[in-house]
């Protein structure tokens, strides 16, 4: 890239997390790392640190959308993420200014922190399931978001197929079911129905793993701009969470972040 040509542009619409480790602030930290232009849209904020998510408070739609435009409409994005959308309101207005967007969405239906506060309303489910993830080019939900969103419960790795033909039934293009929850390695399974990836990677115990889904689902965002296959941006984003979950590190007395600057330091000695 020359130092008058503009790098990739990728977009987060999510909530702050003010103790840095999810969030928008993941999402930023990671386009840095990964050598993108981002940018933020704020649908809430939160206060939280390692301990939990001690309040939230969200935009009014009209703010929104009013980022969302201001971005979109000068500078010009090569793919959106999505995380924290709190309300129903919110999620369907997401997902019109997505569906008139031209260019790829990594939606990431975030329901509740790793502490177990809510980011979502109960009453904001169905618009995910019939409004947000038919736009998605790639969804990534856990688990737990398996199971609000399908009603299936994965047990093992042999659940992953079952859970990501009752999410592609929403309408994503892609898939890729998070299996970071289960015992053993972390294996994630990525499916368009036809085409199938199984992305394996070492677990690492390390109990510093705030904001892994913020992480992984922007990386891939980030590969996407670049022009990148499905498959590969999702094969070059495992990589990245992994290396981060690996450089996790302690911050205050509960789960610190992962590092998502290991990768610039990778080659420092
Ligand atoms: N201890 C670990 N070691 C290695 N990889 C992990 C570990 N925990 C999670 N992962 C991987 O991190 C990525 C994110 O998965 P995870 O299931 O944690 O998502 P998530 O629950 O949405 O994240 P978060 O809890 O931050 O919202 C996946 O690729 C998963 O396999
Ligand atoms: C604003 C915001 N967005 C997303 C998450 C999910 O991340 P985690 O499950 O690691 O807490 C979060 N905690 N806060």
């Amino acid at each position: 890239m020359s130092a008058l040509e503009a790098p990739p542009r990728v977009l987060t619409v999510a909530g702050s997390d003010s103790g840095g480790g999810a969030g928008v602030q993941a999402d930023l930290k990671t386009m840095l790392a990964l050598g993108v232009h981002g940018m933020s849209v704020i649908t809430a904020v939160t206060a939280q640190n390692s301990l939990g998510v001690q309040g939230a408070w969200e935009l009014p739609v009209e703010a929104v959308r009013a980022q969302y435009r201001s971005v979109v409409d000068d500078i010009g994005v090569q793919a959106v993420k999505t995380g924290m959308l709190s309300s129903a309101e919110l999620v369907e207005a997401v997902a019109e200014l997505i569906s008139g967007t031209d260019a790829p969405a990594v939606v990431d239906p975030v329901g509740v922190s790793k502490h177990g506060d809510p980011l979502l309303a109960a009453s904001a489910l169905d618009s995910v399931r019939t409004k947000l993830l038919p736009v998605a080019t790639v969804a990534t939900p856990n688990l737990d978001e398996v199971a609000q969103l399908t009603g299936v419960r994965v047990r093992s790795a042999d659940d992953l197929r079952r859970a990501a033909a009752a999410v592609l039934a929403f309408g994503p293009r892609w898939v890729l079911i998070k299996g970071g929850h289960l015992a053993g390695d972390a294996v994630d399974l990525l499916t368009d129905g036809a085409e199938e990836l199984v992305l394996r990677a070492p677990r690492h115990d390390n109990r510093h793993t705030h904001g892994t889904g913020c992480t992984l689902a922007s990386a891939i965002a980030c590969g996407l701009a670049r022009g990148r296959s499905v498959p590969e941006a999702v094969t070059a984003a495992k990589e990245y969470v992994t290396g981060a979950i690996a450089a996790g590190f302690a911050l205050g007395a509960g789960i610190g972040p992962v590092d998502h600057g290991w990768a610039l330091r990778r080659d420092t000695p």
